[in-house]
C-alpha cells in the first residue's frame, strides 16, 4: 500500500479572544456541556489572551518533523488539520484533494484509545472526507504509541527533572501523580476492543515512565454535566489526600498529553499548582514531549512502519496496538 502524504491531525485551539467562543462551540456541539462550564472554560482561555498554545505547538512539531522525514529519506508532502479550529480538517482535506493526494497517513496528537482520544478523530476524518466529496483522499490513522520509547523516554526524563526540583524543596516524602484527561466512566468502560483500554494504556505508560518509583494515576480537566460520572479522583482532590497523608511534595506528570497545551498550563500549572500551594505541598509539573528529538524520531519511525511493512514496531509494554482499529472499537458514547 502506497502513501503519498503525511497529515498532522490535532485538536486545535483558539489564537485570539474572538476565536474562543466559536472554538468552544465546535468542541461541545451536541455534547450536553452546561453553559456554566463553557463560561468557566472561556475564562481559562481569556486568562491567556484567548490564545491556546496548541496550534503553535503543531507548527513547531511540523518544523521538526519535516527535516527528520527528509533525513530518513521519506519524501512525503506534509499537511496539518484540526478537529476544532483552523486549519480545519475539512479545509485541509480539500487542499489535499486539489493537490492530487490519494492516500495520506495521519499522525494524531493522542497516544491512547477511547472515543475522545481515538475514534473521534476517525469520525472527524470520515466527516471531512464526506464534506469534500468525490476525490477526497483516503486517510489512514497511525497507531497508538502509549508505550513507544519515543513517547516514554521524554516523559521519563522530564519526570526525573521535576522530581529533583521537588525533592530539593520538600521537607519530607514526595509523591508522583500521573495525570490524563478525565473521560466519562461510560466512555472508559467501552474504550478499546474489550473495554477499559484507555486506563490500561495509561497505567502501562505510567509504569514505564516511573520505572522503580511508586506512583498514582489521577485525572484532570473534567468536563460535562456534574450529574454524569467521570473518572476520578481529580488531581486537586488527590493533592488534598496526599497532604492529609503526610506528603511534603508532589510531581505531576501529564502522561496523557503530547504537549503543554491549555489543559496543562491552566489545569495543572495554574489550578493544581495553586491547590498545592494552599496545602503547603512543594510542587512541580513535568514537561510533555513537545518537540523532543526522540518524540520527533518516533513519528518518523511510525511512518516508516507503515511504508515498509515488516519493519520493527517499537514497544516497551505489552498492551497491544494495531494499524487499523477494529469496527466497534471505542464506540461513540450515547449523548444526552
Ligand atoms: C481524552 C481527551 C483528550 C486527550 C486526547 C486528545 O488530545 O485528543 C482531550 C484533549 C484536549 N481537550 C482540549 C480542550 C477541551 N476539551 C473539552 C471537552 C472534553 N474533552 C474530553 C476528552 C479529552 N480531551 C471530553 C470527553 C470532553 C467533553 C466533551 C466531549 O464529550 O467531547 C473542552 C470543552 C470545555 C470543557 O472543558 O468543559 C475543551 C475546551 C484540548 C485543547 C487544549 C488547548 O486548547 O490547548 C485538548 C488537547
Ligand atoms: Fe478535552
Amino acid at each position: 500500500m502506497g502513501y503519498d502524504a503525511f497529515l498532522l491531525l490535532s485538536f486545535g485551539g483558539p489564537e485570539g479572544p474572538e476565536d474562543v467562543l466559536p472554538f468552544l462551540e465546535n468542541v461541545t456541539r451536541g455534547r450536553g456541556i452546561p453553559p456554566e462550564r463553557l463560561a468557566e472554560v472561556a475564562g481559562h482561555y481569556r486568562r491567556f489572551g484567548g490564545v491556546s498554545p496548541i496550534n503553535q505547538q503543531c507548527r513547531d512539531l511540523i518544523a521538526a518533523v519535516r527535516p527528520a522525514l527528509a533525513d530518513a529519506g521519506v519524501d512525503l508532502p506534509i499537511y496539518w488539520g484540526n478537529r476544532n479550529w483552523h486549519p480545519m480538517l475539512a479545509d485541509t482535506v480539500a487542499r489535499m484533494r486539489d493537490d492530487g493526494v490519494r492516500h495520506a497517513l495521519a499522525f494524531v496528537t493522542s497516544a491512547f484509545g477511547s472515543y475522545s482520544a481515538c475514534r473521534q478523530y476517525l469520525d472527524d476524518i470520515a466527516a471531512a472526507r464526506r464534506a469534500v466529496g468525490p476525490g477526497a483522499p483516503v486517510i489512514s490513522k497511525i497507531r497508538h504509541f502509549h508505550d513507544h520509547p519515543g513517547y516514554v523516554r521524554p516523559h521519563a526524563d522530564a519526570l526525573r527533572d521535576a522530581l529533583a526540583k521537588v525533592t530539593a524543596a520538600a521537607d519530607g516524602p514526595v509523591r508522583i501523580a500521573f495525570t490524563a484527561h478525565s473521560i466519562p466512566t461510560a466512555m472508559a468502560a467501552t474504550a478499546g476492543p474489550t473495554g477499559r483500554r484507555y486506563e490500561a494504556q495509561l497505567r502501562e505508560t505510567a509504569s514505564l515512565v516511573a520505572g522503580d518509583l511508586p506512583w498514582d494515576l489521577v485525572w484532570q480537566s473534567r468536563s460535562g454535566s456534574p450529574h454524569t460520572p467521570w473518572l476520578e479522583p481529580d488531581i486537586n482532590d488527590h493533592l488534598v489526600a496526599l497532604a492529609d497523608a503526610g506528603a511534603a511534595g508532589v510531581v505531576v506528570s501529564p502522561i496523557g498529553f503530547v504537549s503543554d497545551h491549555l489543559e496543562v498550563i491552566w489545569d495543572l500549572d495554574t489550578e493544581a499548582a495553586a491547590t498545592a500551594a494552599k496545602l503547603g505541598l512543594a510542587y512541580a509539573r513535568a514537561a510533555t514531549p513537545g518537540t523532543d528529538p526522540r518524540f520527533v524520531t518516533m513519528i518518523v519511525d511510525l511512518v516508516r512502519e507503515r511504508l515498509e511493512p515488516g519493519s520493527p514496531r517499537a514497544a516497551l509494554g505489552s498492551v497491544p496496538t494495531w494499524d487499523e482499529c477494529p469496527l466497534g472499537c471505542c464506540p461513540a458514547p450515547r449523548r444526552p
